[in-house]
C-alpha cells in the first residue's frame, strides 16, 4: 500500500511475532504452499546431511515430489528465487522455511493419551530435532500414570490445566481414543492452546483462532488403494474417466489429503 509525503504513517509498538505475521499475511501465502513447506524442508535437510550445497529446482522438486514449477512458485512466495544455472542454496533456503514455519523457536508439546500411538510419539526423537519440544505426557488410566517414558513420567489427566500453564504448553497432542478426544480438546483450548495435533479419528469442533491438524493414516492408505484400483484397470475398466490429482492442505476437510478430479 502506497502512503502519501504528507501523512508519514504512525509508529506503533508491535512485537516481532506480530510483525512476522502481518509480513506473512501481506505477501498471502496461501495454506496449500504452507502444507508443502514441511515436505520441502526435510527434503532439504536430507541433502543437508549429505553434504549438498546448492539444488536446483528440478532436482528440489523430485526430492520432494511435486513438479517445479510447483515448487518454484511456492519458494517465491518466501521471496526466493534461486539463482540461475545454480539454484538455491540450501542451508539459506532451510533457514527461510523454518522461519517462515516458526521453527526457529521452540514449541512445546504435550502429548494426551499415552497408549500405544502416545508411547511411540513420546519417542520419537524427530520432533526434538526440528524444535518441538515434548515436555508433558498424561493419560486417564491410573495403570499408565506414574510410568517412566523417555525421560517423562506419565501425569494423570487431572492434571492437564496445570501442566499446560505451568510448561508453556502451546501444541496438544491427542492420541485418546475417540470418545474421549472431543472433552480433551475442550479442555486443552480453555488452558489456552490453539494448536491441536488430533489422531483420533473424529472431527474435532474448536472455536475461531484454535487450528487443528488432523493425522489419519487410515485416510492415507485409502488413497493409496484407489490408486492400486486404477493401476490394475479398476471398476471403470477401459471407460473413459477424469484424471485426478491428490491435494493436500486445502481440502473440504481439515488437513487431511483428497483427490480432485482435474480437466485432462
Ligand atoms: N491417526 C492415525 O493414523 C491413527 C493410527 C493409530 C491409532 N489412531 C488413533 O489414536 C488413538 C490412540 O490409539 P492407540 O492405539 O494408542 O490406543 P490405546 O488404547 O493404546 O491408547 C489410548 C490411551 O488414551 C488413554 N485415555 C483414554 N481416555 C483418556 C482421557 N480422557 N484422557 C487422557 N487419556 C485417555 C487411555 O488410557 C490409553 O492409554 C485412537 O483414537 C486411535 O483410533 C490413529
Amino acid at each position: 500500500m502506497f502512503r502519501s509525503a504528507s501523512s508519514p504513517p504512525k509508529k506503533q509498538a508491535v512485537t516481532p511475532r506480530q510483525i512476522r505475521t502481518r509480513e506473512r499475511a501481506d505477501r498471502g501465502i496461501p495454506e496449500a504452499t504452507v502444507a508443502r513447506l514441511p515436505v520441502y524442508l526435510r527434503a532439504l535437510h536430507s541433502l543437508q546431511d549429505r553434504g549438498i550445497a546448492t539444488v536446483s529446482s528440478e532436482e528440489l522438486a523430485t526430492a520432494a515430489g511435486v513438479n517445479s514449477a510447483k515448487l518454484r512458485k511456492d519458494l517465491s512466495h518466501l521471496g526466493s528465487y534461486g539463482t540461475r544455472g545454480v539454484g538455491y542454496e540450501v542451508e539459506y533456503l532451510v533457514y527461510q522455511i523454518s522461519r517462515e514455519l516458526g521453527l526457529t523457536q521452540d514449541w512445546v508439546v504435550a502429548i494426551i493419551g499415552v497408549g500405544n500411538l502416545g508411547r511411540a510419539l513420546a519417542g520419537y526423537g524427530g520432533f526434538a530435532s526440528r524444535g518441538f519440544r515434548v515436555a508433558g505426557l498424561l493419560d486417564a488410566d491410573a495403570g499408565i500414570v506414574g510410568a517412566h517414558i523417555c525421560g517423562l513420567t506419565v501425569e494423570h489427566i487431572d492434571e492437564l490445566e496445570t501442566v499446560i500453564k505451568d510448561r508453556g504448553v502451546s501444541i496438544a497432542v491427542i492420541a485418546t481414543p475417540a470418545g474421549a478426544a472431543q472433552v480433551v480438546c475442550d479442555r486443552v483450548v480453555a488452558a489456552g492452546v490453539t494448536s491441536v495435533l488430533n489422531f483420533a479419528p473424529v472431527v474435532l469442533t474448536v472455536p475461531e483462532g484454535v487450528d487443528v491438524r488432523k493425522v489419519d493414516l487410515s485416510i492415507e492408505l485409502q488413497i493409496l488403494a484407489f490408486h492400486e484400483q486404477r493401476k490394475a484397470g479398476g471398476p471403470m475398466g477401459d471407460q473413459a474417466e477424469p484424471e485426478y490429482e491428490v491435494l493436500e492442505g486445502d481440502g473440504p476437510s481439515d488437513g487431511a489429503q483428497y483427490i480432485e478430479a482435474v480437466d485432462a
